[in-house]
């Protein structure tokens, strides 16, 4: 069964956010899906939602710590006000526009692993890593395991190249495959793509080999599509 992930990144206000995790939810329950599905709002919009047990709700980030003075973050204190545990990490707009090292990076991961989050860890490389080639692709990836443990029971993983997010260019299913199988071949975990996943590509997608479902950015936010992305998706 396909796992199907939406990342708001910084879109939705707690209304339409709570709007949007309401219907989604509806229509699970109606229509009895089981497929895995979670949604990352922004943790402006955390709050108590009451969905079925295989719809989760998860931080976008949140500092290695319980409490403290670390401004502009949260911390498992605010997160446990929502029951929130699960959360994204090592996502590439962390990584590269807020600058989080893979050494903070991999902190997080065991600060939450410790604490038994479910984690989705992203993974993925640039576009000029990607133009050397697969070796050099899989090296750089490998290297963004440095520091996590692989075989932590709530782990899931996403292959997002960062070339491929929010660009409306998906990669290729050559490219996708290539990838999935190497990272499957060392570390057997639920592996996700993302990267301009949309509505009319996300089941060829996610009936490729080795490919788990889905972490989608902007073709997500609208919940008529996102509705239609699980569908698309509810028997694979
Ligand atoms: O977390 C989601 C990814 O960054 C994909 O974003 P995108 O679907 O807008 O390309």
């Amino acid at each position: 069964m396909a796992i199907i992930a939406s990342n708001f990144k910084t879109n939705h206000t707690r209304k339409s956010t709570k709007e949007f995790i309401c219907n989604v939810n509806e229509y699970l329950k109606k229509n009895e899906i089981s497929t895995e599905v979670i949604v990352f709002p922004t943790s402006t919009s955390l709050d108590n939602f009451d969905t079925i047990p295989s719809f989760f709700i998860g931080a976008q980030n949140a500092y290695a710590t319980q409490r403290g003075s670390f401004t502009g973050e949260i911390g498992t204190e605010q997160l446990d006000e929502f029951a929130i545990k699960t959360i994204l990490i090592g996502h590439s707009e962390r990584r590269h526009i807020l600058g989080e090292t893979q050494e903070q990076v991999a902190q997080k991961f065991n600060f939450y692993k410790e604490l038994g989050y479910k984690i989705i860890y992203c993974i993925g490389e640039p576009l000029e890593v990607k133009e050397e080639g697969l070796n050099s692709t899989l090296e750089y990836i490998y290297e963004q395991f440095i520091g996590i443990d692989t075989d932590y029971e709530n782990l899931i993983l996403a292959y997002e190249p960062v070339w491929a997010i929010g660009t409306g260019v998906t990669a290729t299913n050559e490219d996708i495959v290539n990838i999935h199988n190497a990272i499957k071949e060392k570390i057997s975990k639920p592996l996700l793509y993302g990267g301009s996943v949309k509505v009319n590509n996300v089941r060829e997608i996610c009936s490729l080999n080795n490919v788990d479902g889905a972490l989608i950015g902007t073709a997500s936010w609208n919940q008529e599509d996102f509705i239609k992305i699980i569908e698309n998706t509810k028997d694979i």
